[in-house]
């Protein structure tokens, strides 16, 4: 049994290192006492954070330092344990040239993460393009964790995206894929297993004992009854009615266009949705500044803030770190209440 407690930090992975990553990582370490943020170390290039530092005006200390070292600096200095981005890296012109530095971070965080020298990983935004054009095979963060967790540990795990804010949770059942793919993507199987996944982690993790879980339909008004498309009657509806056989609070299908409205939300703990945009359009409207993307399903915690590189912005000092600020507080809250159960 690993000791997961504050003495061990959380790994902060650099993002692309030409978008706002930098910069809402060295804003948040800046307001580390009023903000009340958990030590971490920072996986990524030193000579970035110090440009990137120059040309916000901020002048923090950096330490260079191993992950064991990193809760003792953590006060008093920047800890980053270098992982370089192999290139002079300009804030806000994005280069494939950085996406080995980039990926080799989360990969070292996920080997931290399962030495026990980090307790929980919270990621920068990355361009998915700028990774893919380099060659790199899976849509996002969220299916690389997966296949790393699945090497580390030889057991194959569904990864499930779920966005948390104040107003709103919410979890695409399908997630980085073509829209007009969606529909033959959806089956019972991956409904139940991703609901599944939600109820137990919002047990566990979240401290909810009976998650009422909201079933969005994938057709306009549910499919009106067959008329506007089968799947809601076909796929969704025999879902929910397993779940809820199995003890699970879900209910649904609903239609998407009145189930996020105020009254409504307060029926349900999240949003299950079809595709990527059902969910997360609602939530960046709700909760764009403090909402987290929460990893569920992994034997490790990872969090990230809910937006994306910015690159328009970074470098300008305008980036808001508010959404990095939850993600560190999330990951910190949730790896603690699990300090006793960990393995
Ligand atoms: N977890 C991750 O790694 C994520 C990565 N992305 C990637 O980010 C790249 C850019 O995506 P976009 O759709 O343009 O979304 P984006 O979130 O980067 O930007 C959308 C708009 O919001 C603004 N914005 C974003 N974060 C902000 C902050 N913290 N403070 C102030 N303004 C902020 C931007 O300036 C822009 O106007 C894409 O390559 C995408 O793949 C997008 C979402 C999550
Ligand atoms: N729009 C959310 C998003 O793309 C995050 O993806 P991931 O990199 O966390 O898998």
């Amino acid at each position: 049994m690993l000791a997961l407690s504050e003495n061990t930090p959380i790994a902060l992975t650099q993002g692309d290192p030409a978008g706002i990553g930098p910069d809402i990582s060295l804003v948040s370490w800046a307001k580390r006492k009023e903000a009340g943020i958990p030590a971490f170390v920072f996986l990524g290039d030193p000579a970035v954070l110090r440009s990137r530092a120059l040309s916000l005006g901020l002048n923090i200390p950096f330490k260079e330092c191993t992950p064991d070292e990193a809760v003792e600096v953590f006060p008093d200095a920047f800890p980053v344990f270098p992982i370089h981005a192999g290139i002079d890296v300009v804030a806000g012109q994005p280069h494939m040239a950085t996406a080995r530095g980039t990926i080799s971070a989360i990969d070292t965080a996920v080997s931290l993460c399962f030495d026990g020298k980090v307790r929980a990983i919270v990621t920068n935004p990355i361009a998915k393009s700028v990774l893919y054009e380099a060659g790199f095979g899976f849509p996002g963060h969220t299916e690389f964790l997966a296949a790393l967790s699945e090497k580390a540990t030889g057991q194959a795990v569904l990864p499930v995206m779920m966005l948390a804010g104040p107003k709103l949770r919410a979890v695409p059942v399908t997630i980085h894929i073509p829209l007009r793919t969606v529909a033959d993507a959806l089956t019972e199987d991956l409904i139940l297993k991703t609901c599944r996944i939600v109820h137990a982690d919002m047990r566990d993790k979240f401290g909810l004992d009976a998650p009422r879980l909201a079933i969005a339909g994938l057709n306009p008004h549910a499919g009106e009854n067959g008329a506007l498309g089968h799947e809601d009657d076909a796929i969704i509806a025999p879902a929910i009615s397993k779940l809820r056989a199995e003890g699970i609070d879900a209910f649904g299908p609903l239609s998407a266009d009145t189930m996020f409205h105020e009254e409504a939300r307060r029926r349900y703990d999240v949003a299950i949705c079809m595709y990527h945009d059902q969910a997360l359009i609602p939530l960046k409207a709700l909760d764009f500044d403090e909402a987290v993307n929460v990893t569920l399903g992994l034997p490790f915690i990872r969090t990230s803030p809910d937006h994306g590189t910015a690159f328009g912005i970074a470098g300008h000092g305008i980036a808001r770190e508010t959404s990095l600020v939850a993600a560190l507080k999330l990951a910190d809250t949730i790896s603690l209440a699990r300090a006793q159960v960990i393995c």
